[in-house]
């Protein structure tokens, strides 16, 4: 089939069953024919084998997936079994519905299912049937499991008491387990302790720690036998517990899924009768499936249903939900392959050095234009985070790209929070503040209001936190309070000599502001004073002075540290799916985890795959902010395609 049959056939098949409105066809037709031919390849595959659709980076997954189930809906028969698109977030899940609606001029989508995968599994498998295998105990004809957090805390949930593990605090880390923390994996045969997100531990490697496995000695010395406290005997405790967890009705995230794996792989019966409800799945972001996930998929497979995997490998960065990339790549060895290679998000000098550093072979090729040439991708070097704010900015500034479409981005949260305290840090918090009031954004005003009440709330004694905008205790309405800030710095922007900054140095500045302090904060408290269970008149406030070293110094156009603010900072797992026209990836001062730009040149482990996700967010301009290099490792990144950015 050529192109413009392929077209065709879409077109008319999108058109089938509809009053094909005029204007609805054209919209039609002009959306199939900025297709690429992979991606109508795709959309025109076998709904009868099971495929893998590659898709790199910015190559348009979403709409290809929400274009190929438009098509399969509408030639769809049946009355009661449907297509299940599967996501992993309720974001995704609303993108695809309605590019579905739009290609499909559909409503309603029944019989489909378009949601996450986690509803598909739970609703259709565990809450439906589980019931039967783990002798719920059917509360009032209420068969269904109350998901419980793994983070629960038995402290104000007094009833997990009943659900505590026996064993499991005889080493020093000691804490007491309740059934909600621990859930089998069936990959490792074992359970797993959840203590927290970055601390899982099985049941085994529990077992053989050095402490457990002294009070095991002790024990079994002190009772003169060398059987007791077995590992088998202290799984089969702990399991009993698990079970009456189960059979009273609760389960955790992971107990779900086990649930859904168990049944399934129980009960041909039921496992047949789920793929005949739903012969065809799609999976979005199939890099993201953890490994029980694959094997409840492939239940479903084994009794009918087709599978078709829609993902990038090389973004597999959830390891640590047991999502591993090897797996999948496995698992997907006899599945057809259709790819998509074209990358419309990056230009193609972004591509070429995102797939070099991760040693990518498929000749993927960045389609969105090139507006910076060689300064596309470039390092700029750091000493401290703030220097590096600035010189981003300046970076921005001179090749003319927005700060609201520009994107910081970091590998782990303490780093962000460290960027943001930096960049929060103010020493002419109310002069920043206005300035920010001035520019009129949402974001620069809500700024606005955090830096003035911050530094206001110190007149007004102890604060609550920064979600209530600094709110003093003494004030009993946060929103009243929040008024105020505004109405003081609305009162500041009345007054010509407040909103002066050109060539005005910062001791005028202060000067001014002394003078017009008291009649603005005391106008603006009018409304305030009802909420306030302290009196106050304001005179004793020391009147301000510039800092040190600032008052023969011109005002700058509002601070620096403070402007960093309109650049959004994010740690890389947030950004998945988004794009910005420059990112600055900035790497930790150490060599360690997967924060340190070293880490992202690694080929073959997940490291190199986060770094990859945050490297394919950037339109035009990819820029590394890394600690001050030596000669050769500053060859090392040019080798890669970095340029100096300063
Ligand atoms: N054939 C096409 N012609 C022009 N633009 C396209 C085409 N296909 C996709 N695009 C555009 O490419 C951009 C990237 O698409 P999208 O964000 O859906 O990528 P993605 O595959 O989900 O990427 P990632 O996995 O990196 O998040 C979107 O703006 C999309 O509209």
């Amino acid at each position: 089939m050529n192109r413009g049959e392929m077209e065709q056939k879409i077109v008319d098949t999108l058109s089938k069953n509809k009053e094909a409105a005029g204007s609805y066809i054209s919209l039609i037709q002009s959306k199939v024919a900025e297709k690429t031919e992979q991606q109508l390849k795709y959309v025109l595959s076998h709904t009868t084998e099971n495929i893998f659709l590659e898709a790199c980076a910015g190559s348009g997954k979403t709409e290809v997936v929400g274009l190929k189930t438009a098509y399969e809906i509408s030639k769809w028969y049946s009355k009661n079994k449907g297509i299940a698109v599967l996501t992993f977030t309720n974001e995704a899940t609303d993108t695809i519905k309605e590019r579905v609606k739009l290609f499909s001029g559909l409503t309603t989508l029944y019989p489909h299912y378009i949601g996450t995968l986690t509803g598909f599994i739970h609703g259709f498998v565990a809450q439906s049937f589980g019931y039967k295998y783990f002798k719920h105990k059917n509360r009032g004809g209420d068969t269904s499991y109350r998901l419980i957090d793994k983070n629960l805390d038995v402290h104000g949930n007094h009833w997990l008491k009943k659900y505590k593990l026996p064993y499991m605090n005889l080493n020093s880390m000691g804490p007491d387990v309740y059934a909600n923390q621990i859930y089998y994996n069936y990959k490792i045969n074992d359970f797993v302790i959840y203590y927290s997100e970055n601390y899982k531990l099985p049941l085994k490697e529990y077992y053989q720690l050095t402490e457990v496995q002294e009070f095991i000695q002790n024990f079994r010395k002190k009772n003169g036998n060398n059987q007791l406290l077995g590992f088998d005997f202290i799984k089969k405790e702990i399991k009993k517990v698990k079970q009456t967890f189960l059979t009273d009705g609760f389960a955790n995230f992971e107990d779900i899924n086990n649930i859904a794996y168990y049944v399934l792989k129980k009960n041909v019966r039921i496992a047949s009768l789920i793929a005949a409800r739903f012969p065809v799945i799609i999976i979005d972001e199939c890099q993201d499936l953890s490994w029980i996930e694959i094997n409840i998929l492939n239940q479903l497979k084994d009794s009918g249903s087709t599978l078709h995997f829609v993902g990038d490998l090389n973004q597999s960065i959830y390891e640590f939900k047991d999502a591993n990339p090897a797996t999948t790549k496995d698992y997907l060895s006899g599945f057809k392959r259709y790819f998509l290679t074209d990358n419309f998000r990056s230009c193609d000098s972004i591509v070429n050095t995102s797939n070099k550093l991760l040693g990518i072979t498929l000749p993927i090729r960045g389609l969105a234009a090139d507006k910076m040439g060689d300064k596309s991708v470039c390092y700029l070097e750091y000493h401290d985070l703030t220097s590096l704010n600035q010189k981003y900015l300046d970076f921005l500034e001179r090749n003319d790209i927005p700060f609201n479409r520009s994107a910081i981005l970091v590998r782990q949260q303490t780093l962000k929070e460290e960027f943001e305290t930096n960049s929060k840090e103010s020493i002419h918090p109310i002069l920043d503040a206005l300035q920010l009031w001035i520019e009129n954004t949402p974001k620069s005003r809500k700024l606005a209001l955090e830096l003035a009440s911050k530094h206001m709330q110190r007149w007004f004694g102890g604060a609550k936190t920064r979600n209530n905008y600094y709110c003093p205790n003494a004030i009993d309405s946060v929103y009243r309070w929040r008024i105020f800030i505004k109405d003081f710095l609305e009162g500041c922007s009345a007054v010509s000599d407040l909103v002066k900054f050109d060539g005005i140095n910062y001791s005028t500045w202060y000067k001014n502001f002394n003078n017009h302090f008291l009649h603005i904060i005391q106008e603006a408290y009018k409304d305030l004073l009802r909420f306030d269970s302290e009196k106050r008149d304001f005179k004793d406030i020391p009147k301000m002075i510039s800092p040190r070293g600032t008052a023969k110094v011109r005002i700058t156009a509002y601070n620096t540290t403070d402007r960093i603010n309109l650049v959004s900072i994010h740690t890389i797992h947030s950004v998945k799916g988004k794009d910005f026209d420059s990112v600055m990836v900035v790497s930790s001062r150490r060599n360690a985890g997967s924060g340190h730009w070293k880490q992202w040149i690694e080929k073959e482990l997940e490291s190199g795959r986060i770094g990859y996700v945050a490297n394919t967010r950037a339109k035009y301009s990819l820029v590394w902010g890394v600690p001050v290099l030596k000669k050769e490792e500053r060859e090392m990144l040019e080798y890669y395609g970095f340029k100096r950015a300063d």
